[in-house]
């Protein structure tokens, strides 16, 4: 790394606790669910709610689910984008490589602050989210404009189809197809959203589309090959559908007893990959008498460091031209 890189790359996730406990993940969510970008309700509705009901009551359930996951070194999230950051340092010597979280620490506005201190001028801004969602990448815009002043800053919106990045997924694919054996079935498992906010235009549910799409030509699939589903759901709201439990049932009645589940949408395994499809969904699938394999996330795989170094180059090369 040179004494003082005048760019930088940050790489930006949504934030997890500091510790499986009640308190912390109160915490963790109590920011998270404040935001405006997250949840739309008025806040003299949603603040009662949100502080004598779902925190409390969230807290200690989701707590025991982030001990049921967690790593030595922490949350699997932190763990694994630290993790991405350092290994995209190492192929970018010339940048200085750093990660910040939506919500929770290391925050967006330290960070920027930080490099601001070491002399930074430009900050290629990454948020860890394949497909654009006004929930996520459009929050960590909000984030950097705030905490951003006097940086020229460049973000990347999406990069749901971007070929360098296809590519590593479906390699991940076919590499532990090979190590365990190929399931009858592959479904692309993707974060869910309200249905309201794709129909007010929010263009997530498309771009997840194009990337599982991409990503089963990728490796020649047939079209009854894969499938599409919506996980993690949250509150009593519509959300996209498919919904990824009732598109398992449905295969498990048509009696395909082995399928392979990818979550193309997370960068790193989390929660959401770990103990909602790795455990939960696995556990239902294997009730009704099939074998759910999980196939894990890019996480700190070089060729993930590669599509987003190169990634951010080419953000870059758009700056110069
Ligand atoms: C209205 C609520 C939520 C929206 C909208 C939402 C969108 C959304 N989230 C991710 C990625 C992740 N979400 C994670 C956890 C998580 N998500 C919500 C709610 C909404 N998400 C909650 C309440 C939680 C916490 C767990 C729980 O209480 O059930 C995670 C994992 C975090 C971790 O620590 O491991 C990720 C990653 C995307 C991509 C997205 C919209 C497209
Ligand atoms: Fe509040
Ligand atoms: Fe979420």
């Amino acid at each position: 790394m040179p004494a003082s890189p005048s760019i930088a790359l940050l790489l930006v996730n949504l934030g997890t606790p500091d510790a499986p406990t009640a308190r912390a993940v109160r915490r963790y969510l109590g920011e998270f669910l404040h935001d405006h970008r997250v949840v739309q309700l008025t806040r003299w509705l949603w603040c009662p709610l949100l502080h004598f009901a779902i925190l409390p009551l969230r807290g200690p359930k989701v707590a025991h689910k982030y001990a049921q996951i967690w790593m030595e070194e922490g949350s699997p999230l932190a763990v694994h984008t630290r993790r991405l950051a350092a290994v995209v340092q190492s192929l970018q010597p010339q940048w200085r490589v750093v990660h910040a979280m939506r919500y929770g620490q290391p925050a967006i506005a330290t960070v920027l602050e930080r490099l601001r201190a070491e002399g930074v001028r430009q900050v290629v801004v990454l948020p860890l989210y394949p497909q654009y969602s006004t929930t996520t990448t459009a929050s960590v815009a909000d984030a950097v404009a705030k905490a951003g002043v006097g940086l020229d800053v460049r973000m990347i919106d999406d990069y749901a189809v971007d070929p360098a990045w296809v590519d590593a997924v479906a390699d991940s694919i076919r590499m532990d197809r090979a190590a365990h054996g190929t399931g009858r079935h592959l479904l692309f498992s993707f974060h869910g959203l309200p249905q309201r906010l794709a129909d007010q235009g929010d263009p997530y549910p498309q771009r997840c589309e194009a990337s599982a799409e991409a990503i089963a030509a990728a490796l020649d699939l047939p079209a009854d090959a894969w499938s599409l589903s919506y996980q993690s759901r949250f509150g009593r709201e519509r959300w996209l559908q498919p919904a990824a439990a009732e598109v398992l049932d449905e295969l498990a009645a048509r009696g395909v007893d082995s399928v392979d589940v990818v979550c193309p949408g997370f960068a790193v395994d989390c929660l959401e990959t770990l103990e909602e499809v790795a455990m939960m969904l696995a556990a239902r699938f294997a009730e009704r008498g099939g074998r759910l394999h999980y196939i894990p996330c890019l996480n700190e795989a070089p060729s993930h460091a590669q599509a987003l170094a190169a990634l951010a180059q080419r953000r870059l090369d758009m700056c110069d031209a």
